[in-house]
């Protein structure tokens, strides 16, 4: 067995400034690169409140503090508008984009539809689709290994857009453009996208813009859904038509038909986060061979040469950790930012009424005053008999609370088939001498791609 280096490797990071940025700076930074705006301060102190003019900002690393903002007092802490209005120009008031009684009624309604137990009966197309892209890579690579590096990115983000169309509509192939198109929202906004405007200049500039993105996946997606809705329906019992079916507990209403639309665009759209776990994980086992090594060696030992099944991933318990402790060092939503509508005391610190609440795992996963070595990869901090070292607040890959991801445990098992179907047959080296560089937009992305080499290893 390798043994662990003993200078762990220096990981990707974006740009981390001494002191904090001043406000022109920052306004010019957080185009390029989000992420590298936040300062060191910020991965020491737990609660750090700033002014910029007019606005003030409150960074809440404190697991108290997030939990104050995420769950006990979450209706004072809405959405920031000018990021929910990003989705709503585009995927309408689904679970993503709606606020008050809208979004209650939205996630009462889809959450069952998305729940554990919902997508169960597609795990087996789900590992098809996986060891079909395993496959594919192995015959690319051949058997002496090709030099030709692949974006990691991209094998990711074509394997999840299938898992995800097969959960939706069952692999329609019809439903492709669909996926596309969801999967480049929100797009970089212009101003004129953000700002509060009246009805007829969104009419004029921005609606017009937007019809024309959507194109035609727009209508294929209402017709999806009509089809679903339609007597005559003679497929299978897939998201849209669970969508389509669903009804309000509490009042025994279904969705209208622009509400279904709004909320299977809001789960599509918001699924695409499970892209960026199943890239950063292959740079972390390039640059940590001794782990490699051993997810590896559980993997072989567990699965030899039987086909994949959906009850393998409760036997891998140390590959599970590898993925914990990726989505630990690069969450997929580096950020959630909220705005706060009253004046709150949050972990014995005052947090103004107007402030933005910025409560970013990106930070909390990395704080100083939480973790041990934090910036280390090390799977084994997720191991059980470390379990009570760590806050549950202090690990917050999916959110927490009311708005917590709904498709958190759906995501986690097929990032995990993703994952046993692709380590099982494949390794995969850094193909590029360049710095990797996080770039935070929505989603954590290695900025222009992750370039590697495919080599087999059975
Ligand atoms: C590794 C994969 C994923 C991660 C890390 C993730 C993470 C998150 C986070 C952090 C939020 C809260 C964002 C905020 O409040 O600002 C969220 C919300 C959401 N996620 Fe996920 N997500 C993942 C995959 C998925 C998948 C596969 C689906 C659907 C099938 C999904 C559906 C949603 C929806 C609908 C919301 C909005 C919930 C609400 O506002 O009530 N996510 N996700």
């Amino acid at each position: 067995m390798t043994e662990p280096p003993a200078t762990p490797p220096v990981l990707a990071m974006p740009d981390r400034p001494e002191k904090p940025l001043p406000v022109l700076t920052l306004l010019k930074t957080i185009p390029t690169n989000s992420l590298g705006v936040l300062d060191a301060e910020l991965y020491r102190e737990l609660f750090v409140r700033r002014s910029y003019g007019m606005v003030s900002a409150c960074f809440v690393s404190d697991p108290a503090g997030v939990k104050r903002v995420l769950v006990d007092n979450f209706d004072n802490y809405p959405r920031v508008p000018t990021i929910r209005r990003l989705f709503e120009a585009e995927i309408g008031t689904g679970t993503l984009a709606s606020e008050g009684e809208t979004w209650r009624r939205h996630r009462r309604i889809a959450t069952p539809s998305i729940d554990a137990r919902s997508v169960k009966s597609d795990a087996p197309a789900i590992i098809a689709l996986a060891e079909a892209c395993a496959a594919d890579l192995a015959k690319k690579a051949g058997a002496k290994g090709s030099k030709k590096p692949v974006d990691m990115e991209r094998v990711a983000g074509d394997l999840l857009m299938r898992m995800l169309n097969q959960i939706s509509t069952g692999g329609d192939p019809d439903a492709i453009p669909v996926m596309k198109w969801l999967s480049t929202v929100p797009r970089k906004p212009r101003a004129l996208d953000i700002v509060p405007k009246p009805e007829w200049v969104s009419k004029l500039f921005v609606r017009r813009r937007i019809e024309g993105w959507k194109g035609e996946a727009d209508v294929t997606l209402r017709r999806l859904i009509d089809a679903r809705r339609s007597p005559d329906w003679a497929g299978g019992q897939d998201l849209l038509w669970r969508l389509a079916h669903a009804r309000d507990r509490q009042d025994g209403q279904p969705f209208s038909a622009e509400e279904a639309r709004d909320e299977a665009a809001s789960i599509i759209a918001a699924g695409d986060a499970t892209i960026r776990a199943l890239t950063w994980i292959w740079y972390l086992l390039d640059l940590h061979p001794h782990v490699a090594e051993r997810m590896h060696a559980e993997i072989d030992a567990v699965l030899g040469d039987d086909p994949l099944t959906p009850e393998h991933v409760g036997l891998v318990p140390y590959t599970r950790r590898v993925l914990d402790e990726t989505m630990r060092l690069y969450p997929p939503i580096p950020v959630i930012v909220r705005k706060a509508l009253k004046a709150d005391e949050v972990a014995g610190q005052r947090a103004p009424k107007g402030a933005i609440m910025c409560v970013a795992p990106f930070i909390i996963h990395r704080h100083e005053k939480l973790w041990e070595r934090p910036g280390v990869f090390d799977p084994d901090r997720f191991a059980d008999e470390n379990r009570d070292k760590r806050h549950r607040f202090a690990f917050i890959p999916f959110a927490a609370g009311p708005r917590v991801c709904p498709g958190a445990s759906a995501s986690s098992a097929n990032l995990m088939f993703g994952i046993l179907a692709l380590a099982r047959r494949l390794r995969f080296r850094l193909a590029t001498k360049g710095p990797i560089v996080p770039f935070g937009g929505i989603s954590l992305q290695p900025k222009g791609g992750l370039p590697m080499i495919v080599e087999r290893r059975r």
